[in-house]
């Protein structure tokens, strides 16, 4: 499966009360790759939501990706996106198999992806490259950077911190194959209007 497009990123805080419809008003307008990202320790809740969305998935034909938690998205038989501090990457792949997607956060470093696609990441990601709400103290990342990693590496290179509509273009034009986006697309008035801001994403890859 090519790993391009849309990657959903979803947030407790920002989707409380409409959860399941703004996941699944996302998913109506396209999504490449979905991500559950939940920061709380509320077991329970956590695993009626991830079931709840790879259902969603299921329906929309979309990969659901866990946030942090390898044992759940082995569970589920769903990826993985794990960050530096979030344990080491050649034994989740061996938890959850060869064909499993695993995401590796590897901020503004390129040795980091160099050593995550050696490790068998299923792609990398670079951020933060604008202002964020979402995580604001996330390190900052340069266009200059995507070139570089764009000629020396040979998997799907994400981008992720402050995209949006306006801001979107550029990455993709230094080589972006995923835009993975919280408030951008959730930080929406409606569900029309999440549709529609999945859908112009989308449209930023067919130029
Ligand atoms: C696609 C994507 N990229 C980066 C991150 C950040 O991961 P991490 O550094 O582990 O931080 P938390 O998201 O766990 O707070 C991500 N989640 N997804
Ligand atoms: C979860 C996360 N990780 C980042 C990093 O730079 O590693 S930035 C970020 C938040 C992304 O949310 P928004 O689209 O609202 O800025
Ligand atoms: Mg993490």
């Amino acid at each position: 499966m090519k790993l391009r497009g849309l990657y959903a990123i979803t947030d407790s805080q920002l989707l409380a009360g409409k959860f399941l419809s703004y996941v699944e008003a996302a998913l109506e307008g396209g999504v490449t790759l979905l991500q559950y990202r939940d920061k709380s320790s509320d077991e329970a809740r956590r695993l009626r939501e991830a079931e709840a969305l790879r259902d969603l998935c299921d329906r929309y034909k979309t990969q659901l990706i866990i946030n942090d938690d390898a044992e759940l998205a082995a569970r589920l038989n769903v990826g993985v996106h794990l960050g530096q501090t979030d344990g080491p990457l050649m034994p989740v792949r061996a938890l959850l198999g060869r064909q499993a997607i695993i995401g590796s956060t590897c901020h503004a470093q390129l040795e980091l992806a160099e050593q995550a696609a050696k490790e068998g990441a299923s792609y990398v990601a670079f951020g933060r490259f604008f202002n964020s709400n979402t995580k604001p103290g996330a390190p900052a990342c340069s266009l200059d950077l995507l070139d570089q990693a764009r000629s020396k590496l040979h998997l799907p290179i994400c981008a992720i911190g402050g995209i949006t509509l306006d801001n979107a273009a550029p990455l993709v034009a230094h080589g972006v194959d995923l835009l993975a986006v919280v408030h951008g697309l959730f930080g929406a008035e409606s569900t029309a209007e999440v549709t529609r801001r999945a859908r112009a994403f989308n449209e930023l890859f067919k130029s």
